[in-house]
């Protein structure tokens, strides 16, 4: 049995409503998380937008080291993308992005004219995997709080126009990517970054798959000074059943939860799950 459950039926909803907001649109921000930009980009992403220009933006850059930065932007830039780095939270990089689409905005206008039309704002949306910090970076572009942003995933709905400037509007709902079962690497990846509900997976294998993940990129120094519990010997599972014992009375699930939480509020330090192929 997958570790990662998703409904066919939740998947087909959510596909529906994020192509109906890709056909309004000229132009398409891309939220991918830095700590897994290949897990957290969804390779449907380009047929779905056709020949729509696309803005790849990578939030969460405070949660990766400079050194993964840079070679994160060498990779991208060697595949021919122009990647925008974020801090979605903090509103760092922001800026950027705003200009990139006016600038967009700018071609598409100048296509217009070309054909006797108006020139009118250009239109935009916000896509991404649930919780990748796609509320965060419309308020952002907005310079206030118009969605709300939450540490839950799935928190998004309706559909609205806003205006960023003279020259942008943005669709306030931003656009959910459903989670297809096809890579259960990459869904476990995105369980444990938290870019994927709740309800879809269980903590306690969630949790253990990042202590095997965090071990297999050479990460056991945090455990040691964190946990004071060595993972090297031991999988995951253990890891989690130990800790429990240890500090827990037994209980895994608070064990599997501290241990998730810590890695998502970075208080692990500055850890990417993937580099550069
Ligand atoms: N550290 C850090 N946290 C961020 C960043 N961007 C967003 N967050 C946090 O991540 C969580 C999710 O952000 P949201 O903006 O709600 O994500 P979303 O993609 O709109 O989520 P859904 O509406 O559920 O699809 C919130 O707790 C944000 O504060 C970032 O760049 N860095």
């Amino acid at each position: 049995m997958p570790i990662i459950q998703w409904y066919p039926g939740h998947i087909a909803k959510a596909e529906r409503q994020l192509k109906e907001q890709l056909n309004r649109v000229d132009v398409v921000l891309e939220v991918i998380d830095a700590r897994i930009p290949l897990a957290s980009h969804h390779p449907d992403v380009p047929q779905w937008i056709g020949s729509k220009p696309r803005i790849l933006v990578i939030n969460r850059v405070d949660m990766i080291s400079e050194s993964a930065r840079k070679d994160w932007l060498a990779w991208f830039k060697a595949q021919g993308e122009n990647p925008y780095f974020t801090d979605a939270k903090q509103g760092k990089g922001v800026k950027a992005i705003e200009k990139a689409a006016q600038e967009t905005g700018i071609s598409i206008n100048q296509r217009r004219s070309d054909r006797g039309m108006l020139s009118r704002p250009v239109r935009a949306v916000v896509i991404g995997f649930p919780n990748v910090g796609k509320s965060a970076l419309i308020n952002r572009l907005l310079g206030r709080k118009v969605v709300e942003s939450a540490r839950r995933a799935g928190v998004t709905r309706q559909l609205k126009w806003v205006r960023i400037s003279d020259h942008i509007q943005l669709l306030d709902a931003p656009g959910v990517i459903p989670i297809k079962l096809h890579n259960q690497k990459d869904a476990i990846k995105l369980a444990i970054c938290e870019d994927i509900g709740e309800a879809a997976y269980d903590n306690q294998q969630i949790a253990a798959a990042l202590i095997d993940l965090l071990v297999e990129l050479n990460y056991e120094e945090i455990f040691l000074s964190r946990y004071q519990l060595d993972p090297i010997e031991i999988t995951g599972e253990q890891y989690i059943h130990t800790l429990g014992n240890n500090r827990y009375k037994g209980d895994k699930e608070r064990a599997a939860m501290q241990l998730l939480n810590d890695f998502r509020k970075g208080l692990m330090g500055e850890l990417s799950l993937e580099f550069p192929p």
